[in-house]
């Protein structure tokens, strides 16, 4: 799971981690999980994915969820829109996702690529919660505000980096912790994750005031800010864990870099998630692990009502 890369005369040698590795094994835990809850009571966890435009990154992150979907048991189903797509055409999908009991996750692939110009949070805030598998909707957003996580979902990305900490025994109560990037998708939801775990954390962005500063205070450093290789060695305490949740897609040379620069922060961190291979794939198996969840959930309350 781990790769040490050894140089000379550097301080380094942070230690890699690798989230393909981490994924599989919980997609194996998964695939086992479905399979079982198949056996007991013939329901298969179902997954709706919508699609608005043709961004070659949303297909590609797209295949992926598919691919994992079809490794461990789950049916999941592509919904893909032309961009000129009505809003209007769009809620009455979701509409029918929500009332379809096949159905137990729903979620939008972002970003839109749209010509009619409406809000992505249109869409999220139509799911039911109980199949709001991306913890997009403003009230399942509230409920992780509230720190509601048991009867919840947790958004994907930033679940896997929690993940991606347990997998190296890292504790975060007491920790400084510092998340650089405020989505709905990671920031927001990390910042709020972090504070029930009882780290100092702090929340900031390309803007904040002495970032570097306090970048090079984290004992853990969490980059979500979408800006290829922003972060270099001088914003890295030595030692510290650095997780690269950027996915910065280059259309011309079809290729994906993060938020770090990879090379620098080896030589000063003591683990370091890799772009690709690191936060991504976790990030899918945690679309997996709720879409399950979603399905457990429907079978015991069916079972519960009669
Ligand atoms: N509705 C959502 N939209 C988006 C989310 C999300 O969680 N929900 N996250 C990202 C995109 N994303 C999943 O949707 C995602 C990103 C990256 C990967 C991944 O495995 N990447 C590979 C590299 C892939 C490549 O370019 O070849 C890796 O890092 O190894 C999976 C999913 C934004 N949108």
């Amino acid at each position: 799971m781990i790769t040490k890369i050894f140089k000379k005369n550097l301080p380094g040698p942070a230690k890699i981690i690798n989230g393909s590795t981490i994924a599989s094994k919980i997609l194996e835990e998964y695939k086992y999980k479905i399979n079982k809850l198949i056996q007991d009571s013939g329901t298969r966890p179902g997954l709706g994915i919508i699609q608005i435009g043709d961004r070659h990154d949303s297909n590609i992150y797209i295949q992926k969820k598919l691919q994992a979907s079809c490794k461990i048991g789950v049916d999941a189903f592509l919904f893909k829109y032309d961009k000129n797509i009505s809003k209007n055409q769009v809620l009455d999908k979701i509409i029918e996702l929500n009332n379809d009991p096949k159905i137990n996750g729903i979620i939008t692939q972002l970003p839109l690529e749209i010509s009619n110009r409406f809000d992505y949070t249109d869409l999220t805030n139509l799911v039911v919660p109980e199949k709001d598998v991306d913890c997009l909707s403003s009230s399942c957003y509230n409920n992780l505000c509230n720190h509601k996580f048991l009867e919840n979902f947790v958004p994907c990305a930033a679940n896997a980096c929690l993940k991606i900490l347990e997998s190296i025994n890292c504790s975060i109560a007491g920790k400084r912790v510092v998340i650089l990037g405020s989505s709905k998708l990671v920031g927001l939801p990390l910042k709020h994750l972090m504070e029930f775990k009882k780290a100092d954390t702090f929340l900031c962005d390309k803007t904040t005031k002495d970032l570097k500063f306090l970048c090079q205070t984290a004992d853990i450093l969490i980059v979500a800010i979408g800006c290829s290789q922003f972060i270099n060695a001088d914003y890295i305490k030595p030692g510290a864990v650095v997780i690269d949740v950027g996915i910065n897609y280059d259309e011309t040379n079809r290729k994906v870099t993060g938020d770090v620069h990879f090379e620098q922060a080896l030589q000063k961190a003591s683990y370091i998630t890799p772009v690709p291979g690191g936060v991504g794939p976790v990030t899918v198996s945690m679309l997996m692990m709720n879409t399950y969840k979603a399905a457990l959930k429907h079978h015991r309350n069916k079972i519960s009502h009669g």
